[in-house]
């Protein structure tokens, strides 16, 4: 690709962009740093969220050293104009003539001291074809022209002609070397963007609309959490403002994935994105989870039908009046009837108001039926007059027994407590049995000491709600949604239901007793019912042995999934060893070390039971490992993950432990399957099975992997 020695190339014209680029910069920085806010700013309240603006946007300026400032290069015959949107005047490259216009596409938008872009933010509308354009539709993109880079340099350039004379018709992965490069990349460190490598499918998901949630079903390791994260970047891009108002959130299995991907938005400029598991989101001041419910009892609790007996148990306490109300001012005394009330009252039940809603409105309403008496008698009461009757100690006094104040941890308590209770909000909902499956198994006294586990704080969420409209946020991705129960996924859509959704997840890696089946009905608990579901079937890390071995469970864990397909040129190492059980153990040990004479990251997996024993064996043979989701370093690169955190993550070479293990360790046969097909679905380069116990399932069948 360079030219010949000693000539100026056009890696030199390159390299040239670039270094003036890097000097365009640091003078953007220099600018944002020099911003005397003195002036324009008397108060300080005013001055202190300009400066922290002013603060978050010199951040947000850095020259990151690792990350170069562009990864690529547009050249378009004519002016280019996508979305009919003014696009800024184009700098020419030096070498082209003509109506070329070239755009360097980059993390962010630079510009030089005249305002002219060197390097647009791969977000922006004329991006858009660096990532959708093919020799079939090139979208007015005569050449596109990827960067290499090697420790910061860069080092090479790999050119696409879309249109014209010599057009190449081969694109995709497979013709990419840069990509395959990508790929094959060591995966030492936290998870790291895909910003220069995005795929057309991924880039329809990442720029769909903000207006709509979107679904996306995909086997690992085919892109979905990349996907995710690189479309919360995409909109706080596009609707800046709106999503800064109303906020965005991503929400993860558990805290060691999300400390995995903690660095991939900063990565892309997006320093103010909320992270959280659906247990963070539902966390309430007054509830410590302590306990872990049976299988029957989560499933039961996360089911939908608790909903409906939660919303009749927060009404349980709404009486009807049976007398009058009458209200004293001055030497007047008005009184509303009893039928009156109850009118009242029932017209307030059947609305589909927040129980708090329609208890601030009860006085009003009985204020509203004294205030038509008093006209009636001549007097002539003006609004305040309305809120004054409204707050009489005769309203007040009925409010309180009429339509009692609810607290939602002591409403659940009462319901996981009082068997007389659950049975009247229950019935014709939960059967008998049912209802002795939720009922902790002893009365609890106070919401402070009482067992609450992870599906009660759901409940009692969900009851806060009834009471108190949640507040919605812009934009949540939901990340590994196949786990959520119905109930979780109503928490995660109260948290979206003026904003929209982003889904992602794979059927097969349902690992809880009540994974979704179906996204259809997933969707519909979400409170998105009918979103669009696509489906990602390029896998970018797992190799195609591996694939296909981990695949032969489908059948048995999920039917309808097709097998993932892998991108991946270099076919990866595959052994699957077996051992008599004494010496599992230190064979164990022994690969892990053999995995570590190689360049990359190494996860051992096991059965949560047998992490233990494997600690210590190989702190044993020095080789301490890390635990899941702390960060791997070039020295420290051993992780040991317990099989139930391992969703999520990814390593080089992964050594997985005693597979019949890792299925056993579930509640049944198919949750065990599935716990296994994530394990097994987490390599990059490598995957060593040891086993002492017959493999499970399908997994049985001779391989050419296979060895005694
Ligand atoms: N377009 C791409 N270019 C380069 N690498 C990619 C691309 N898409 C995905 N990858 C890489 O493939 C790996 C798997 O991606 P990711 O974790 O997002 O997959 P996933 O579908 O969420 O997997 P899982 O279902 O196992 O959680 C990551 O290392 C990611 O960086």
């Amino acid at each position: 690709m360079p030219g010949p020695p000693g000539e100026p190339g056009p890696l030199d014209a390159e390299r040239a962009h670039l270094a003036a680029s890097r000097t365009a910069l640091r003078a953007m920085r220099a600018d944002a740093e020099a911003l005397d806010i003195g002036d324009v700013t008397a108060n300080w309240v005013n001055a202190a969220v300009l400066q922290s603006e002013i603060d978050l946007r010199v951040k947000s300026l850095a020259d990151l050293a690792h990350a170069p400032l562009f990864f690529g290069r547009l050249d378009f015959d004519g002016f280019p104009d996508p979305y009919g949107a003014p696009v800024p005047a184009a700098d020419t490259a030096p070498d082209d003539t003509g109506e070329r216009h070239t755009f360097y596409i980059g993390r962010r938008h630079v510009h030089d001291h005249d305002g002219d872009p060197m390097v647009i933010d791969w977000r922006a509308p004329v991006s858009q074809p660096f990532y959708r354009a093919s020799g079939k539709d090139p979208q007015g993109v005569a050449l596109r022209r990827r960067f290499g880079y090697t420790a910061g340099e860069l080092t090479a350039y790999e050119d696409e002609r879309l249109s014209g004379p010599g057009a190449d018709a081969a694109s995709g992965p497979a013709a990419s070397t840069l990509l395959q490069r990508e790929i094959e990349r060591p995966r030492v460190g936290p998870m790291r963007d895909i910003v220069a490598t995005i795929q057309p499918e991924q880039d329809t998901l990442v720029r769909a609309s903000v207006d709509g949630t979107v679904c996306v079903q995909g086997a690992p390791g085919t892109g979905k959490t990349a996907v995710g994260l690189h479309r919360v970047a995409y909109l706080l891009y596009t609707h800046r403002e709106r999503l800064a108002r109303t906020g965005t959130l991503v929400v993860g299995p558990n805290r060691s994935f999300l400390h995995y991907i903690e660095q991939v938005l900063p990565a892309l400029g997006e320093l103010d994105v909320k992270q959280a598991t659906v247990d963070d989101l539902v966390r309430h001041p007054q509830i410590t989870v302590r306990s872990r419910d049976s299988a029957e009892a989560a499933g039961l609790k996360g089911d939908a039908r608790m909903a409906r007996v939660l919303r009749r148990a927060v009404r349980s306490g709404v009486t009807v009046p049976t007398e009058p109300c009458v209200v004293v001012r001055g030497s007047r005394r008005w009184r509303v009837p009893a039928y009156e009330l109850e009118e009242i009252v029932r017209e307030l039940l059947d609305r589909d108001m927040r129980y708090g809603a329609a208890r601030d409105a009860l006085p009003q309403r009985v204020a509203h039926h004294v205030l038509v008496r008093m006209e009636q008698a001549g007097e002539a009461p003006d609004d305040r007059v309305q809120d004054a009757v409204a707050r009489n100690a005769a309203v007040k006094a009925l409010v309180k027994t009429v339509w009692p104040q609810v607290d939602p941890a002591k409403l659940v308590l009462r319901l996981l407590s009082d068997a007389d209770f659950l049975a009247a909000q229950a019935d014709g909902v939960l059967t008998p049995e049912e209802q002795r499956a939720v009922l902790w198994p002893k009365p609890a006294r106070s919401v402070r000491t009482a067992p609450w586990s992870a599906a009660d704080a759901v409940l009692v969420d969900e009851a806060a709600d009834l009471i108190a409209r949640t507040p919605s946020l812009g934009h949540v991705v939901l990340d590994e949604a196949q786990d959520l129960s119905p109930m979780q996924y109503r928490a995660v859509g109260r948290r979206c239901s003026t904003g929209s959704a982003t889904v992602l997840g794979d059927i097969a890696q349902g690992t809880t007793p009540w994974a979704t089946a179906s996204w259809a009905e997933a969707l519909t608990h979400l409170g998105k019912p009918g979103s669009v579901v696509e489906e990602l079937t390029q896998g970018f890390r797992v190799p195609r042995d591996v694939i296909a071995f981990a695949s032969r469970l489908l059948p048995e864990i999920a039917p309808d999934l097709t097998e993932a397909t892998s991108v991946r040129e270099s076919p990866g190492d595959f052994a699957v060893l077996r051992h008599a059980p004494d010496a599992l153990t230190d064979a164990v040990v022994e690969a892990c070390r053999a995995a570590l004479r190689r360049e990359g990251s190494v996860g051992l997996i096991a059965a949560d039971a047998r992490t233990e024993e494997l600690g210590a064996a190989l702190r044993e043979a020095g080789l301490t490992p890390l635990g899941p989701g702390e960060e791997t370093t070039a020295d420290s690169r051993l992780t040991l993950v317990p099989a139930t955190l391992a969703k999520g993550l990814e390593y080089d070479h992964v050594v997985l432990d005693e597979p019949r293990a890792i299925v056993d360790g579930e509640p049944d046969a198919r949750t065990g399957l599935r716990r296994l097909y994530v394990a097994l679905t987490r390599a990059v380069s490598g995957l060593t099975v040891l086993h002492a116990a017959p493999l499970p399932g399908a997994l049985a069948a001779p391989s050419p992997a296979w060895e005694d």
